[in-house]
């Protein structure tokens, strides 16, 4: 197959973990006869240096005319540190979200198992974990009115949602778990907040269509903490924008690293695959990240495509990788650890 693929690398660690993700993906076509097209397109605080703008219409444009999207990371500290800068990274980021129509970021969690004596999470708790979260990508409080009054001195973001966009979300959950264990769990705060109370109803007026689903209704606050108690008991978790956001950083403590957690961001049209990690900027530059979050998102994109075995041997590659310690200093505890290129020339000489 013929693929034109855009390539977002970003700001800080995203250009590094991108290349390896690159040469995997290479890898992939050559041994599967496959022919890559990548578009390199402009975003984050690297495109408002150059343009001006965090997601310039030129990305989009690329964006919206490829088969899929590969996305690195954006945000930089002359940003974070700044919070009166009146154009942002981040701006970029939501921007592309919203106009690509990525509703669903599917951020699954699993463990490897080389890596399960290096949890600071008891083994057996943690020992055949595979959940699935299911974020709402474009709406709620990253989306609502936001602002300043009284001069300055008081602030707000408003949270909304509509039944329509709580519906589209939970679908992907429901079809998701009609595949899986057929256990689904709402994620809200339903006992403070009438967003929640929406996502509650709205979920219960669906569970009729999927009678083969169980589904539980479950308060973010106590998610979190069950999530690393006990996170066997959970498979896919449907959840808004905020909080499948802190969710999933909290999950990637069960995997291993955030250098390991990847997602999909699927919607109407095209899909954009993304580690879930950010621009990591102390590592910028150092050829020490972990490029494996970026290197399995690519390895989603292939499944996306319905390429199984294309997605399989990257992942048996990491595997492999992780059981003979070709890994970065994240998961290296004192062994050896390789570099950013070394590990991704190491998986791609693997595929
Ligand atoms: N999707 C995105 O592009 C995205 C996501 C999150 C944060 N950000 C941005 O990134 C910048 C930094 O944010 P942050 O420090 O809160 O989050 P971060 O995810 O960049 O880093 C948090 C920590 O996670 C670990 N980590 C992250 N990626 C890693 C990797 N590939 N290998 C090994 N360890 C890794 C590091 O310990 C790091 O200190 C900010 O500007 C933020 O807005 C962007
Ligand atoms: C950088 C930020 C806007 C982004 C988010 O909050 O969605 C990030 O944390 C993520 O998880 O992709
Ligand atoms: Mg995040």
């Amino acid at each position: 197959m013929k693929f034109n693929i855009a390539l977002l690398a970003g700001d800080g660690i995203g250009p590094e973990v991108i290349e390896q993700a690159v040469k995997v993906s290479d890898a992939v076509a050559e041994k599967f006869g496959h022919e890559i097209t990548w578009k390199p397109a402009l975003t984050g605080a690297a495109a408002i240096d150059a343009v001006g703008e965090p997601y310039p219409d030129e990305t989009h444009e690329i964006c919206a005319s490829s088969d899929a999207v590969l996305f690195g990371a954006i945000g930089h500290p002359k940003f974070d540190n700044d919070p009166t800068a009146p154009v942002r990274p981040e701006q970029g980021l939501l921007k592309m979200r919203k106009k690509l129509g990525l509703f669903a970021n599917v951020r699954p969690t699993f463990v490897f198992p080389s890596l399960l004596d290096k949890s600071p999470l008891k083994k057996e708790r943690i020992e055949g974990t595979d959940l699935v979260f299911f974020r709402e990508l474009t709406s709620g409080v990253y989306f609502g009115e936001k602002g300043r009054k009284d001069d300055g001195n008081t602030a707000y973001d408003t949270n909304m949602y509509t039944r329509e966009e709580i519906t589209r979300l939970a679908r992907k959950g429901f079809e998701a778990a009609m595949q899986r264990s057929k256990k689904l769990c709402c994620v809200d705060k339903a006992n403070v907040m009438e967003t929640s109370r929406l996502w509650r109803e709205t979920v219960q007026g669906l569970e009729k269509e999927y009678p083969e689903v169980t589904v539980s209704y479950e308060f973010v606050d106590a998610v979190a903490m069950r999530l690393v108690q006990w996170p066997k008991d959970y498979d896919v978790l449907i959840t808004e924008n905020l909080f499948g956001d802190v969710l999933t950083d909290e999950a990637s403590v069960i995997s291993g690293s955030m250098g390991l957690m990847p997602s999909a961001s699927l919607g109407t049209s095209v899909s954009l695959f993304e580690p879930i990690h950010g621009s990591y900027p102390q590592a910028a530059g150092k050829n020490i990240a972990n490029p494996m979050a970026t290197v399995l998102s690519a390895a989603m994109m292939f499944e996306n495509f319905n390429l199984l075995e294309e997605g399989k041997v990257i992942r048996d590659a990491v595997n492999k990788a992780l059981a003979e310690g070709i890994v970065t200093e994240d998961l290296a505890e004192g062994g050896k650890a390789y570099g950013t290129k070394e590990v991704g020339d190491w998986l791609a000489a693997n595929i």
